[in-house]
């Protein structure tokens, strides 16, 4: 055991704000319509929480959060609370040191029960279904794929959240209808297009593909806001683009070491997640930073907000 091993990285409550969300790497407090994001250190890798945490993780992965939303402000308004109320901020005041740079402020949003995926290239799941199907959430794509191909053009790929913390389902459009209406259902895939037009963009003029992401919408006081993490190498791929080779699945940009070594020791995945070498710990820690820089184009870690 080092010392990030998962023991120091839980929490269960802040003072008397309660937990009311808990992901692998995030956790959710609420105080009435005002939350709390907070994007802790843990690292999963093959659905499962390490033993070991990655050293300012969740600030980076905050910092690239705070950084997206502001990218994307002129298509999508956001969840961040602009102005907090100050009995939430003398609240969290007493865990600032802990929480400063991984918290988001948010406002209560009405979440919509459906991950917004948008594929820019085939690649995990999606190319699961293509395999057996021909097709992805009931989109057909051409013959002959290969695993990790651009694909002629990005497809919205939505998935029912599952709340037992298991697998999100891939759904077809016509599902997504269904079961949140014709004008919001369109909208939120708009709206993902139009997101996943920018960023992989900007993602491109830094030599970084982003293969594919997932985005969640909520309504405020009516109205549609992009919500959650956003366009993180948590809820994304990123590829480098100079190593991109089709025909099987592409390094991860961030969490290769980590899985390189889960492989290397023949981990057993039905057995406790293992806690990580410290070289594998520096240098994933290394691959966020790096992440962050090409993305933000700010060298050190200061912050976005
Ligand atoms: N974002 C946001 C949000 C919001 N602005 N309003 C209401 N609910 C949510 C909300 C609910 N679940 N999640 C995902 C989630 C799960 C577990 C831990 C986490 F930190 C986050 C997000």
């Amino acid at each position: 055991m080092n010392s990030h091993t998962s023991s120091a990285l839980l929490t269960t409550s802040l003072g008397d704000i309660p937990l009311t969300a808990r992901g692998k790497v995030r956790d959710l407090y609420a105080m009435g319509e005002e939350l709390l994001f907070i994007a802790t250190d843990r690292i999963s890798a093959f659905d499962h929480v390490l033993g070991s945490g990655i050293p300012e993780k969740g600030k980076i992965l905050t910092q690239l959060s705070h950084f997206w939303f502001d990218f994307v402000a002129d298509t999508v308004p956001n969840h961040l609370l602009a102005s907090p109320s100050a009995e939430l901020l003398a609240k969290i005041a007493p865990y600032e040191s802990q929480i400063e740079g991984r918290s988001m402020l948010v406002r209560r949003a009405e979440m919509f029960p459906v991950e917004c995926v948008v594929r820019g290239y085939i690649s995990g799941s999606g190319w699961k279904d293509y395999l057996a199907t021909g097709s992805v959430c009931g989109i057909e794509l051409p013959k002959g794929l290969r695993e990790s191909d651009k694909l002629p053009c990005p497809i919205f790929t939505p998935a029912a959240k599952i709340n037992t913390g298991g697998h999100d389902e891939n759904i077809s459009y016509g599902v997504m209808v269904d079961t949140i209406g014709e004008h919001y259902a369109a909208e939120l895939r708009r709206l993902t297009f139009a997101i996943y037009e920018k960023a992989s963009a900007h993602a491109a003029t830094e030599g970084l593909i982003l293969a594919d992401t997932k985005f969640e919408f909520g309504l405020v006081d009516g109205k549609i806001v992009l919500a959650d993490e956003v366009l993180t190498p948590d809820s994304s791929r990123y590829w480098p683009a100079e190593s991109y080779s089709p025909g099987g699945a592409q390094p991860s940009f961030d969490k290769q070491y980590v899985r390189d070594y889960l492989e290397s020791i023949h981990w057993n995945k039905q057995a406790p997640a293992p806690s990580l070498p410290d070289e594998v710990i520096s240098k994933t820690r290394e691959k966020y930073l790096e992440a962050f820089r090409l993305i933000t184009g700010r060298s050190g870690l200061e912050m976005v907000r």
